[in-house]
């Protein structure tokens, strides 16, 4: 593929100076690391159930016309069941405010995390821009209102 990356301005506030920006960690990896930025040797301990807005450091200017999506890695949902608890939490193209990770702990134990630890990812992806029209009739189809589980389980 000999596509140019989409380039995207990002600021690095003065809390999270000194860590990597996100970047792939592969050449076909979807999603860019985040890592905390929090205060080094103040550790974050979620506990079971708890969850927080967790600082990155960035502030970003993703251009119109996408979005960024924050999703959780796999290895921490698996190993101690530690996600975003909006996921994927919608980064909006006017956002000027520093990019959070709003992360829950749904595992049994508290888990720990530090200043540099990656913790999510984010994917900038295209969005459609879109509107609403209300009309009197709306077009039929096969599936009509058929919905949750109409198709089977
Ligand atoms: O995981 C997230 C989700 C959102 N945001 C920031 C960027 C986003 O553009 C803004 C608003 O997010 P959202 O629309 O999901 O939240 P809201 O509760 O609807 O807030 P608002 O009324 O500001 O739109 O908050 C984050 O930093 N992390
Ligand atoms: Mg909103």
């Amino acid at each position: 593929m000999t596509d140019q990356p989409l380039a995207i301005p990002v600021q690095q506030l003065p809390h999270g100076a000194g860590l990597p920006l996100p970047r792939a960690q592969t050449a076909g990896s979807a999603g860019m690391d985040l890592v905390a930025a929090l205060p080094e040797g103040e550790p974050l301990v979620l506990a079971p159930r708890a969850r927080a807005a967790v600082p990155t450091g960035l502030v970003m200017a993703i251009p119109m016309g996408f979005e960024g999506q924050v999703r959780p890695r796999s290895g921490l949902a698996l190993k101690h069941g530690l996600t975003v608890a909006n996921a994927p939490g919608t980064i909006d193209a006017d956002y000027r405010g520093e990019v959070k990770v709003i992360l829950i702990n749904l595992g049994e134990e508290a888990v720990t995390l530090a200043r540099g630890e990656r913790i999510a990812q984010l994917v900038i992806a295209p969005v459609t821009s879109a509107r609403l029209d209300l009309v009197d009739l709306i077009g039929e189809t096969g599936r009509g209102a058929g919905g949750f589980g109409s198709t089977g389980r």
